[in-house]
C-alpha cells in the first residue's frame, strides 16, 4: 500500500541532479509520469527498461489517441490518469480493467465527478490543488469509500503531503523534492517520513513488524523495524533493521550474509512493513538455511539447485548433459508435454506438470532467466487489453480438429449451442456424424412428415425481444445523440476506436481504393452484368389504359430520392453486397445514395467496397455497422443525411433494426425485405455430379454458423449418396472456414424423395433464398417452382455465379420470406405513381357511378364534386 507517489520527467529521469535516483525510486515501487504526445517514446523506452523495477502510472490525459492509451496499459502500464472524454471513450474497449483507469480533474470541476464515475471502479486524480482542505471537502463530501483519490499539489510542501496521507488520499510529488538522505539534503521531504506517515505500531515498543520475502513472495524471516532503521535502509540500500536487544541492525554487517534492498512495502492497515530483499551469501537464518523457516521447498528450490548446477555441475551428472545439449533439452521439454496433455489422473497430471516444470526452468536457469523473471511476465500478460483469441496455431491446430467448435468466437458458439437444441434427430451438434463433417439424413418414405418439417425449420435465431431489446436503445441513442452516438458504437463494436467521424464524403480519394488490376476487372465485369440485367427492368413509358370512353388511368414510376444500401460486414466483408445494392440504385435515378459498413478496427472501409460506392456514384459510406448504421440513415445526424429507404442484408441485430425503424412513423423510412442469414436448396438427381452438389452445399454453408444448406436427393440410390457426403467432408475440410462450415452443416440436411414432383413440393413449401437445380431437364423443372429467391438452373449454374457477378441479385429473402417477397430488383428503388384524366364525355358516362356510391357512403361534398361540373 503506497501514500505516496514520486513523479518523474520522462525525458530527464535519468540525470536528476537532485532528489531520488531511479534505484530509490524503486525502493518505493511506483513511480508516475506525465505522457504526453512529444515524449510518447520515452514512456515506452521506460516502461520497457523499469518494468522490473517498478509499478508505473501514466498521467495521459494530453494524449490525443486512445489507440496510445492502450497500447501503453498493454506495455505495462500499472494505471493511467485521463480525462473525463477518454474515459468515455475508454469505456468502450472491452477487456479493459477500470481499476487500471484514473480519472485526472482538476480541483474545481469536481461535481462533475460523480456522475462520470459513478457505478466503476474508476480512481480520481486532483491536480494541481492550492491546499489540502479542498480535498479534504471533497472527501467529506462524497465520502472515503471511493477508489483511490490521488493528489497533486500546485506547490507541494512537507505539510500538504502528510495532510493528505492522513486523510488517506496518495500523493503525487516531484522525485526532485524527495530526499532518502535528509542530513545531506535537508531542503527535500523525507521519503521514510512519507512513508511511515500514517503507520502505526500495534507493540508497545512502538517497533514495527516486519515481515522479509525474497522477490518471489517467499517468507524469509520475521524482524523489526522503526523510523530510523526505515531510513537507514533507504538511504543504504541495504536490510536494516531494528534489533530489539541491539538497536539500529545492519543485517549480514558481521556474517556477510547482507541484503540488497528491492522495496519497502506498509499492509493494508499499516502496521506491518513488508521488506522485499535480494538475500546474499549462505541465506537469511542465523544458522545459515536460506529462510527461518528452514529450506527452500518446489520451485525456488529447483532453482537454486539448477543455479549451483550450472556453475559447477558434477561432470557426466543428467543436469550438466542438460546444459551442454541443447537439442536434447527441447526434446525433453516436447516430450513432457507431450505426457503431460496424455496425463489424466490427477496424480498423473501432477507428476507430469513436474517433468515439464523442471526442464523449462533447467531451459530458463541455462538462458540466465530467473523465475522472477518469468512470474514478472506472467504478472505482465495478465495486464493485456488487447487479447488474443488462444487459438493452437500450426501443427497444434491440426490436432484440434477433433475438438469441434474450439476455435469458435464466443457469439458463434452461442449461436452453435442454440442451433444444436432446435432439430430432434440424432446428431452431433457440431455437424460431425461419426467424426465426419456431414448432414443428418432424412427420407419422406419412412420419416413422418412432422419429423420433416421439424428438420427443415431455420436454425433457432436468438429470441426476437433479446435482439430488441438490445437494438432500442441504440437506436433511441443515435436518434437523439446523432454522431457521437455511432462513433460511440462504431469503437465499441467495431473497436475503431481511432475513428473520429462517422461518415465519409464522395469523392472518395484514389488513395482508398487502391487495388490489383485483376480486382478491378472483376468488378468492372461485375458491374456491368449486375448494370444490363437490371437496366432490362425498367419500365420504358408509363402504363395507360382507358377503362370507359374519356376514362384514361395511367401508372408511372419515379426513382425513390433517398437510398441507404447496408453492406455487411461482421463476419466477412462483402464488397459484392455493395454492388447487388448500388448498382440497381444508380440505374434506377435514385439521387442520393448512402452506402454503410462496419469499418475495420484500423477506422477503415475496404478498398473494394469504397470503389463499388465510386462507382455507383454514392454520396457517403456511413462507417458504421449494426443498428447504429441503420438508425443513423433512417433519421439522419449531423454529418450523416437521412434516407427514404434502407436496403441490404445483414444480421439480426440490422433486420431488428430496419423493422423498428420502419415501424416509426416519425422516421419516414421503408425497407426492402427481411434478408437474414445465407441458404440454399439443391435438388440433385442422379445426373448430378457429388463434387459440384458439395461444393454448393458449402458455397452457403461457409457463410455462417447460423446459415442452413439442405439437399433433396432424388431417388439417389444409397452409393450415390454416399458419394455426395464424402465429397462433402473432403471439401469442407480444405476450407478455411472449416469452422462456420461446421456449426451449419449441424443444423443441415439431406432429404431423400421419390421423384422430382416431391422435391418441388418440398421446395416450395421451404421458399429457400436459393434454389439450385442439378437435375435432367433442369430448365423445365423451373415451371414448378412456386416460392424461391433466386434460380440456378443447370450443371453449370453454382449459385456463387449470382452472388458475384452473372447479373442477378444476391439481395433475397431468406427464412421463407421468398412466399411473399421478392429479392432486389430495379423496382425496390422506385415508386408506382398513378394518374387519372377524364374528358367531359369521360365524366358524363362514370359520373352517376360515382355519385351514387358516394350518396350510399353519405358523402355529400363527394358526390357534388361531380354534380356541379356536370350541372346536375
Ligand atoms: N440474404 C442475403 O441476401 C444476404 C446477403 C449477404 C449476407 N447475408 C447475411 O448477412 C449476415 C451478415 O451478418 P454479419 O454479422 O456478418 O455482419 P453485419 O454487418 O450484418 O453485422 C455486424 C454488426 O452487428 C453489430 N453487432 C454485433 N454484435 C452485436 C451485439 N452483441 N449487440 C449489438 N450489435 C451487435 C455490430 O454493429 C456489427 O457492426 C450474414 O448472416 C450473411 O449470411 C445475407
Ligand atoms: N450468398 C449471399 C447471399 O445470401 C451473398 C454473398 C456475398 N458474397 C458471397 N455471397
Ligand atoms: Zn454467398
Amino acid at each position: 500500500m503506497v501514500s505516496f507517489i514520486p513523479s518523474i520527467d520522462l525525458t530527464k529521469y535519468a540525470t536528476t541532479i537532485q532528489g531520488l535516483t531511479p534505484k530509490e525510486l524503486s525502493y518505493i515501487g511506483v513511480v508516475h509520469a506525465q505522457v504526453e504526445t512529444a515524449t510518447l517514446d520515452s514512456a515506452f523506452a521506460y516502461l520497457y527498461e523499469t518494468l522490473k523495477l517498478y509499478q508505473t502510472y501514466f498521467d495521459v490525459s494530453k494524449l490525443d489517441l486512445i489507440d496510445d492509451i492502450v497500447s501503453l496499459l498493454d506495455s505495462g502500464a500499472s494505471k493511467v490518469f485521463v480525462s473525463s472524454l477518454q474515459l468515455e471513450r475508454l469505456k468502450a474497449i472491452e477487456n479493459l480493467d477500470f481499476d487500471r483507469v484514473v480519472l485526472a480533474i482538476s480541483g474545481e470541476r469536481r461535481d462533475e465527478i460523480i456522475d462520470t464515475i459513478s457505478g466503476t471502479s474508476v480512481g480520481v486524480y486532483f491536480h494541481a490543488v492550492k491546499d489540502a482542505e479542498i480535498v479534504e471537502a471533497w472527501l467529506k463530501e462524497y465520502g472515503t469509500d471511493r477508489p483511490d483519490v490521488y493528489v497533486s499539489f500546485a506547490q507541494p510542501s512537507s505539510e500538504h503531503l502528510l495532510k493528505v496521507t492522513a486523510l488517506s488520499a496518495i500523493s503525487i510529488t516531484p522525485a526532485t523534492l524527495l530526499t532518502v538522505d535528509t542530513e545531506a539534503n535537508p531542503t527535500l521531504i523525507s521519503v521514510a517520513t512519507l512513508l511511515l506517515a500514517n503507520a502505526k505500531s500495534d507493540r508497545p515498543d512502538g517497533l514495527f513488524t516486519t515481515l522479509v520475502t525474497d522477490e518471489r513472495g517467499i517468507a524469509l524471516g520475521l524482524v523489526y523495524s522503526n523510523a530510523k532503521s526505515v531510513a537507514e535502509s533507504l538511504r543504504t540500500g541495504r536490510g536494516v533493521y531494528c534489533s530489539r536487544k541491539r538497536g539500529l541492525w545492519y543485517k549480514g554487517e558481521s556474517s556477510g550474509d547482507i541484503q540488497e534492498l528491492v522495496r519497502v512495502e506498509l499492509d493494508c492497515d499499516q502496521d506491518c512493513l513488508c521488506y522485499v530483499v535480494r538475500q546474499k551469501g549462505r541465506g537469511f537464518c542465523h544458522l545459515a538455511t536460506p529462510t527461518c523457516f528452514g529450506a527452500y521447498r518446489g520451485l525456488s528450490k529447483l532453482q537454486r539447485t539448477l543455479q549451483s548446477r550450472k556453475e559447477s555441475a558434477p561432470e557426466g551428472s543428467y543436469t550438466s548433459r542438460l546444459f551442454n545439449d541443447p537439442e536434447l533439452l527441447n526434446a525433453k521439454i516436447m516430450e513432457e508435454a507431450n505426457e503431460l496433455c496424455e496425463a489424466k489422473t490427477t496424480s498423473e497430471v501432477a507428476f507430469e506438470a513436474a517433468d515439464v516444470m523442471y526442464f523449462a526452468l533447467t531451459k530458463c536457469v541455462a538462458a540466465g532467466v530467473s523465475l522472477e523473471d518469468v512470474e514478472r511476465n506472467l504478472d505482465l500478460k495478465s495486464f493485456k487489453v488487447k487479447r488474443r483469441k488462444g487459438d493452437a496455431k500450426g501443427p497444434w491446430a491440426q490436432k484440434l480438429d477433433s475438438q469441434n467448435g474450439a476455435s469458435q468466437e464466443p457469439e458463434e458458439k452461442e449461436i452453435l449451442k442454440e442451433a444444436a437444441s432446435v432439430p430432434k434427430g440424432v446428431h452431433d451438434p457440431a455437424g460431425l456424424q461419426n467424426g465426419r463433417i456431414q448432414m443428418r439424413r432424412f427420407t419422406t418414405a419412412t420419416d413422418s412428415l412432422e419429423t420433416i418439417s421439424d428438420v427443415l425449420k431455420r436454425p433457432s435465431q436468438r429470441s426476437t425481444e433479446k435482439i430488441m431489446g438490445i437494438v432500442k436503445p441504440i437506436i433511441e441513442n443515435v436518434r437523439t445523440r446523432g454522431d457521437v452516438a455511432v462513433l460511440d458504437y462504431t469503437h465499441k463494436f467495431e473497436k475503431a476506436t481511432s475513428l473520429t467521424s462517422p461518415v465519409l464524403k464522395a469523392p472518395f480519394p484514389a488513395s482508398l481504393m487502391r487495388l490489383p488490376p485483376e480486382t478491378i476487372e472483376a468488378i468492372d465485369i461485375s458491374f456491368e452484368n449486375i448494370r444490363r440485367f437490371h437496366a432490362a427492368q425498367k419500365e420504358e413509358k408509363p402504363l395507360i389504359v382507358e377503362t370507359m370512353p374519356g376514362v384514361v388511368c395511367s401508372r408511372f414510376s419515379r426513382p425513390i430520392e433517398g437510398v441507404g444500401l447496408y453492406v455487411p460486414g461482421g463476419t466477412a466483408v462483402l464488397p459484392s453486397t455493395a454492388l447487388m445494392l448500388g448498382v440497381p440504385a444508380m440505374v434506377a435515378g435514385c439521387k442520393r445514395i448512402v452506402l454503410a459498413s462496419p469499418p475495420r478496427s484500423d477506422g477503415s472501409i475496404t478498398p473494394e467496397i469504397v470503389y463499388a460506392a465510386h462507382k455507383v456514384g454514392a454520396e457517403s459510406i456511413v462507417l458504421a455497422g449494426g443498428a447504429q448504421a441503420v438508425a443513423a440513415m433512417a433519421y439522419g445526424t449531423e454529418s450523416i443525411s437521412k434516407v427514404d429507404k434502407i436496403l441490404g442484408p445483414g444480421n439480426q441485430f440490422v433486420t431488428a433494426a430496419k423493422m423498428l425503424v420502419s415501424n416509426d412513423t416519425s422516421a419516414g423510412v421503408s425497407i426492402d425485405m427481411p434478408a437474414g442469414p445465407s441458404e440454399v436448396l439443391v435438388v440433385a438427381d442422379s445426373t448430378a455430379d457429388p463434387s459440384f452438389v458439395a461444393s454448393d452445399l458449402l458455397s452457403q454453408a461457409e457463410h455462417g454458423v447460423d446459415s442452413q444448406v439442405i439437399l433433396i436427393a432424388v431417388n439417389l440410390a444409397e452409393k450415390e449418396l454416399q458419394a455426395i457426403e464424402d465429397e462433402l467432408h473432403t471439401q469442407a475440410n480444405a476450407l478455411p472456414r472449416v469452422d462456420i462450415v461446421r456449426g451449419a452443416i449441424s443444423h443441415s440436411v439431406t432429404l431423400v424423395v421419390k421423384d422430382i414432383r416431391e422435391a418441388m413440393v418440398m421446395s416450395n413449401q421451404y421458399a429457400p433464398e436459393h434454389l439450385i437445380l442439378q437435375v435432367k431437364d433442369a430448365e423445365q423443372v423451373v415451371d414448378l417452382v412456386e416460392n424461391a429467391g433466386s434460380v440456378f438452373v443447370g450443371p453449370w449454374t453454382p449459385e456463387s455465379v449470382g452472388d458475384y457477378s452473372a447479373g442477378v441479385n444476391h439481395s433475397l429473402p431468406t427464412y421463407g420470406y421468398a412466399k411473399q417477397y421478392s429479392g432486389v430488383n430495379l423496382g425496390s428503388y422506385v415508386k408506382h405513381i398513378t394518374s387519372a384524366n377524364l374528358t367531359k364525355e369521360g365524366l358524363q358516362n362514370v359520373g352517376p357511378a360515382v355519385m351514387q356510391l358516394a350518396k350510399v357512403e353519405e358523402l355529400e361534398a363527394h358526390r357534388r364534386a361531380v354534380s356541379i361540373r356536370l350541372g346536375l
